[in-house]
């Protein structure tokens, strides 16, 4: 096959005839605002630098009919938008373009859609493995939820808590944990001083807040050592920042903790199951909203597709992947967190700062388990299901029964140094550890489960950890406007570039429409480039 062909579905072969002439389209895809919006609009309406770029001026190692670096045929096929990734972010990018009539292809490394979220039956229902729960503020993701069909049901949070705090535990009820009172004081001091810092983090430009220099040297454990005198607020401080980074004060850049509560509107919603980011949960699991995605786009999704380079030229994108397959594209979204960007060729023009972006976001560490049981003995015995513990194994448990409450279930998590102490253990070895701790929290029952799973974000090589890449002390200010600034023709999604929502399935969201409305309004340009339309294959 060969000769010239439109952009084609998922290899080049079927015209997708747009409802408007080429060029005559507004670009505008109709996302309610949000906060950065001018700015993004801004951008949206701006000639973008993509013919300007100093890569443009060499031609590509691959374009279109030409041999590639193993030496045989490229299999070349050309869209509007190759995307790089099939999580949550690359999938909605990708169903936005579909939708106003552009041709696209998504590849995706693993044999699934949907990164980190994964959905899967455990005990006769389904249970999530990775991202798991929205929350009111999160309106990107419960749009495109409703949009989707998917239904939501509330998660229980009734009964009595569990807080295991320097060896010992003590149970609560409400949303004040038991702590003595001048600790509860100081934490709710804390809790008001970093909702009142975060809002000084502009969401845009981070390195504009008044001591961004400072407080992105500092880590989030040096300023709690300096402000905040109380064991009981630091032990809480503690646990609420594994709970919600995945990783230990130690690690966190203080200015990144602050944009991190920004960007999902103040430290309560994030930690809170009632009308927080843990208020509901998807049926059928958070996976569905990849699947149902991945549904709509059809063939254009390629699955067990690592992409290895994303290589422009003066007309477009070659994106290459293993098994020396190629796909030849006028603009690309990469959608795949920073850290596993750093595996992909991006050919020496890439800026410094986006290099450091891949070099120096790390991602936070997991691991999740769920056990099954016959019954509910937790609820029955009066407590909620929830409990934090600076003891571990587990750190944060959750009740995780289905929505009737005929599928009982606990899910626990490892976090921090917790996860990677136990990452190279024996899984069987893992669970029953995470059993002992269930245990420990709700009584003896726990240790009879009827089934248990877990997952090891660290070891999964298209994620390299979770839930989400955490720039080290320094990196934010040094990275600046990289993480979402279009590189040429290459643009980012992924929740690592939301400016809301960031870490979560929210984020992702956001940054995928973000992505579209970019690509969508340079695609309206009036097509200059022939090689838009050429596709040469072997
Ligand atoms: C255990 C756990 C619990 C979580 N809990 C919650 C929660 O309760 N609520 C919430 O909102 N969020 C939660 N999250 C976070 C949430 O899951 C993520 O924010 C969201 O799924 C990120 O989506 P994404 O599309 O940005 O990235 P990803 O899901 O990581 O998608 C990137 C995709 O790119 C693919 N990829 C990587 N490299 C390449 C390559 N070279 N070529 C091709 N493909 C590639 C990956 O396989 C992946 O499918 C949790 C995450 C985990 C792991």
């Amino acid at each position: 096959m060969g000769g010239i062909v439109a952009p084609g579905r998922a290899r080049g072969d079927v015209r997708e005839t747009p409802p408007w002439p080429r060029g005559s389209r507004p670009y505008a895809l109709s996302f309610p605002p949000r906060p950065g919006e001018t700015a993004r609009r801004t951008l949206a309406k701006a000639p973008l630098p993509g013919s300007q770029h100093p890569l443009l001026a060499r031609p590509s190692r691959h374009a279109p009919g030409v041999k590639s670096r193993a030496g045989g045929h490229m299999d070349a096929s050309a869209v509007d938008a190759v995307i790089v990734g099939a999580g949550v972010a690359g999938l909605t990018a990708a169903r936005a373009l579909r939708r106003v009539g552009f041709s696209v292809a998504v590849l995706e490394a693993r044999e699934r859609v949907g990164g980190r979220t994964l959905s899967q039956s455990l005990g006769g229902e389904v249970v999530d493995l990775g991202g798991q729960w929205v929350g009111p503020q999160q309106r990107h993701v419960l749009r495109l939820a409703d949009e989707l069909g998917l239904r939501r049901f509330p998660q229980h949070h009734r009964g009595t808590k569990v807080l295991e705090v320097r060896g010992e535990r003590r149970t609560y009820r409400g949303q004040v944990p038991s702590l003595p009172l001048l600790s509860l004081l100081d934490l709710q001091r804390v809790i008001w001083k970093l909702d009142g810092l975060a809002k000084r983090v502009p969401l845009e430009r981070p390195g504009a807040a008044p001591r961004a220099a400072e407080w992105d040297a500092l880590t989030l454990e040096e300023w709690k050592q300096r402000h905040v005198p109380t064991w009981g607020a630091r032990a809480a401080l503690d646990i609420a920042t594994r709970a919600v980074f995945a990783a230990e004060p130690s690690e966190l850049s203080f200015l990144h903790f602050l944009f991190y509560v920004h960007s999902n509107h103040g430290l309560m919603p994030l930690t809170t199951i009632e009308g927080g980011a843990q208020a509901e949960r998807f049926t059928g699991g958070a996976q569905t909203l990849g699947l149902r995605m991945a549904g709509e786009l059809g063939a254009r999704v390629h699955l067990s597709t690592p992409v290895r380079a994303v290589l422009q030229d003066e007309g477009g994108v070659t994106v290459t992947a293993d098994g020396d397959r190629a796909w030849r594209a006028r603009y690309a979204v990469v959608a795949v967190p920073p850290a596993l960007a750093e595996r992909i060729d991006f050919g020496a023009a890439l800026p410094p700062e986006r290099r450091r972006a891949h070099a120096d976001l790390p991602m936070g560490s997991v691991i999740k388990v769920v056990a099954t049981y016959e019954r509910p003995f937790w609820r029955e015995a009066g407590f909620s299901g929830e409990a934090v513990s600076d003891t571990g194994p587990v750190r944060l448990c959750f009740d995780d029964c289905s929505a009737d409450g005929h599928h009982p279930a606990l899910v626990g998590f490892f976090l921090g140094e917790t996860a990677r102490q136990w990452t190279h253990r024996p899984p069987a070895e893992r669970r029953r550890a995470a059993l002992e701790s269930f245990a420990r929290f709700f009584g003896p029952q726990a240790l009879r489960p009827t089934a248990v799973a877990d997952l090891d974000w660290i070891a999964e090589p298209w994620s390299k950890g979770c839930y989400v890449g955490l720039p080290r002390p320094g990196a934010l200010t040094a990275i600046g406007d990289a993480l979402r600034a279009p590189f040429g023709r290459v643009h980012w999604a992924g929740t690592e570039t939301a400016l809301e929502g960031c870490g979560y399935l929210d984020g992702a969201v956001e940054s995928g429409e973000r992505a579209a409305t970019e690509l969508a309004a340079r695609l309206s340009l009036p097509a200059t480039s022939p090689s838009r339309v050429q596709v040469v294959t072997g």
